[in-house]
């Protein structure tokens, strides 16, 4: 940093990752953390392909910087509105959703959280040790391979870090290495936990070097003592050069293998590999305003694509004469048709199948639904769905999205097919993060808005 230039600088605005952007030298430059109208002293530095500036010190303080900061959050990069206040990060989502779609009426306010510290219940950490050879666990920093011992996350469930805390304790105790992708030795690579919002259940899954690990038996046993609300512990192996956390292979050591949670008044199963919403507080606000939005009754013939484990396929199936879930990845599919007994839905159907494959197949043979839910991952959907869906010609589609350029993207699509956006909610499910998740109301026939 000492031969660094330092320069002063003031931000315009906030790109669509919410960093500050600066005028320098005829190009924009961003600059995180860093607040429109703010005035401050950075230094540049390259990521990647990208230049960057790093504040030194805010010489003129935005009304709208947040007063509480995590230390991390210059490092760590999971909380890209970490300098942000509330009401500010809400307006941000609001003011992307509007820029993107070109429209700011018919968006709906966008549903913030009264409180959103410890909002994460999927909380990821790897192992690895640090400069003195202690044994830490956290997330890696971005753009690296370096861990971050982020223990004190305040966005993720406490009792999460609570537990990795006491992982990497035991784990000094009782010998267990650490597993070294780059060597392939030692045992312990990654733990994931999850906890169910409304019934506290946790599920511990330790990512290991080979299911053969003896002395998890002794690790189990001491967190399952101190933390009793774990329900479940898996084991999952992972031996592989990837960025992916989960393996193909697992077993269950302890309890059922999966956790419930409770949702709009229904009990869901969540099994390791299956999706389940990171904020199902939110998810809950989400799911009641896709249902009102939707305006389902008994005479509606639901089609709910990508539907995970049937949460919204069953919410919806409260108020529709006869819904169909359909999803890629089989043990979502198990734990889905379980939650439709569970939840006493009998007028329900789950298909493991592409999502894509399965328009195809029921737009050929005439079938039709009224109502078509989407809620395919951040990539969006694909022109093959796309066209089967338009052919297909359902009064309303309910497209929910947690990325809305690529949602965006597919309603376009979707207009050549006669389909008009009727209405747009933003849901702030990801809190500090830049992450927007959004549902559209599309029906066939004039556009509302504009
Ligand atoms: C954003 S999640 C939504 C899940 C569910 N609607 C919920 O709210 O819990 C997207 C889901 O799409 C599934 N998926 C991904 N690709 C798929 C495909 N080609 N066909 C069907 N489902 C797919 C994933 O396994 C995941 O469960």
């Amino acid at each position: 940093m000492k031969n660094k230039k330092v320069y002063r600088v003031r931000a315009k605005s906030l790109d669509s990752q919410g960093r500050g952007v600066v005028s320098f030298n005829h190009s924009m430059i961003p600059v995180p953390g860093l607040l429109p109208g703010e005035l401050a002293q950075i230094v540049l530095y390259r990521k990647g392909d990208e230049t960057l500036g790093r504040i030194l010190s805010i010489v003129e303080k935005s009304g709208e910087r947040a007063e509480a900061v995590c230390s991390w959050s210059q490092k760590c990069g999971g909380c890209q509105l970490w300098s942000l206040n509330y009401e500010a990060q809400l307006k941000f989502k609001q003011e992307q959703v509007a820029r993107l779609f070109n429209t700011v009426k018919n968006v709906g306010s966008v549903l913030g959280m009264d409180d959103f510290a410890g909002y994460r219940h999927k909380v990821h950490a790897s192992f690895g040790r640090d400069g003195k050879g202690r044994i830490i666990a956290g997330i890696y920093e971005e753009h690296s391979h370096r861990i971050l011992p982020v223990t004190d996350c305040r966005i993720q469930d406490p009792r999460a870090n609570a537990i990795i805390e006491e992982i990497c304790r035991e784990m000094e105790e009782y010998k267990i290495q650490p597993y070294d992708e780059d060597t392939g030795r030692g045992m312990l690579r990654h733990v994931l936990i999850r906890s169910g919002y409304k019934t506290g259940q946790i599920m511990v899954v330790f990512v290991v070097a080979t299911l053969n690990f003896p002395k998890g038996a002794v690790l189990g046993k001491n967190l399952r003592k101190k933390f009793p609300d774990i329900r479940t512990i898996v084991y999952n192996q992972n031996n592989k050069k990837t960025s992916m956390v989960l393996g193909k292979d697992q077993e269950t050591i302890f309890g059922p293998g999966y956790i419930e949670d409770e949702l709009c008044g229904m009990t869901f199963q969540i099994s390791p590999k299956s999706f389940y919403q990171v904020n199902p507080k939110q998810a809950e606000v989400l799911y009641t305003k896709a249902m009102e939005m939707a305006k389902l009754t008994k005479q509606d013939r639901v089609l709910d694509t990508y539907c995970g484990t049937g949460t919204i396929t069953l919410i919806a199936a409260k108020y529709a004469g006869e819904v169909t879930g359909v999803e890629l990845n089989r043990s979502a599919v198990e734990d889905a048709r379980i939650n439709a007994g569970k939840n006493h839905m009998d007028h329900v159907t789950f298909v493991c199948a592409d999502a894509a494959r399965y328009m195809e197949q029921a737009q050929a043979v005439s079938s039709r639904y009224s109502v078509v839910i989407m809620d395919p991952p951040r990539s969006g959907s694909n022109p093959v769905f796309l066209n089967a869906l338009g052919k297909m010609k359902p009064d309303r589609i309910i497209y929910i999205s947690c990325n809305p350029a690529t949602q965006k993207r597919d309603v376009d699509f979707l207009k050549r097919y006669g389909y008009r956006i009727d209405a747009l909610q933003p849901v702030d499910m990801f809190p500090v993060t830049a992450e927007i998740e959004n549902i559209a109301l599309l029906r066939r026939g004039r556009e509302k808005h504009k």
